[in-house]
């Protein structure tokens, strides 16, 4: 399958900062598009309903599965995800920029289906400070931390499958790191189509 437009996907463990690292991201650049997922998870802290996720009962989830709106869903810490067609199909046919904050088996079915797709892996710098953040961010209960930090050893070994990996040691340069990544991939693909404008827009040129 193919759309005009660059996608990105952005996977890491469980509260190695994924998500900041993508709004910040989404902050100063106006031309990408975050998905928001489904997950039969239940809300945490102030997640609202169509802002953070589109939260669902695990029915609804699995007659969405079956009817096949999904592009990608997992199983993730025992939850299911995924991330709807309607929820990126339209903007990626508008040849949008659209990034994705989904875990490595959805990064690597989207793979599958976008081969154009760019996969970045996000590491924390140890093991010691992704479990401190798991418990600073204060919204997570302790098994659920155990839970995610004994997955993140498995989820890690996948970095080896992805276009990229960003350590998020220090915030700003590994905001810096992914945006140096989506500027060389606009570039990129604006030359591979030898679409001039398309590399003026990229380089931001008048
Ligand atoms: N570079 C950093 N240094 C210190 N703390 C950070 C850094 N990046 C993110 N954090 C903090 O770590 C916590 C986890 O971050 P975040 O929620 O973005 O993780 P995540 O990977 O999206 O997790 P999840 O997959 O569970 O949604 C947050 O409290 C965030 O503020
Ligand atoms: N395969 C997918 N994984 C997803 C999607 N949306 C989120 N996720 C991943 O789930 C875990 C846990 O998230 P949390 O919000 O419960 O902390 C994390 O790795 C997310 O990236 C999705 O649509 N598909």
């Amino acid at each position: 399958m193919e759309y005009p437009g660059n996608l990105f996907v952005v996977a890491a463990p469980s509260g190695a900062g994924k998500s900041s690292l993508v709004k910040a991201l989404l902050e100063l650049d106006s031309k990408l598009n975050v998905s928001i997922s489904h997950t039969s998870r239940a809300p945490r802290g102030q997640e609202q309903h169509g802002r953070e996720y589109w939260f669902t009962t695990v029915d609804e989830f699995r007659t969405m599965a079956a009817r096949d709106e999904f592009f990608e869903w997992a199983e993730v810490h025992g939850n299911l995800y995924g991330t709807s067609r309607a929820a990126i199909e339209a903007r990626m046919a508008h040849g949008e920029d659209v990034v994705l904050e989904i875990d490595f088996q959805g990064a690597l079915q989207i793979k599958q289906l976008f081969p154009y797709a760019v996969l970045i892996f996000i590491l924390p710098p140890s093991w010691e400070e992704l479990e401190q953040r798991l418990t600073r961010r204060g919204d997570t209960d302790p098994a659920v931390i155990a839970q995610r930090m004994s997955n993140a050893r498995l989820e890690v070994a996948q970095a080896q499958n992805f276009d990229f990996v960003v350590v998020n040691a220090v915030f700003d340069t590994a905001v810096f790191d992914l945006k140096s990544i989506v500027h060389a991939q606009r570039l990129k693909y604006a030359a591979q189509r030898r679409n001039r404008s398309a590399v003026f827009r990229a380089l931001e040129l008048p």
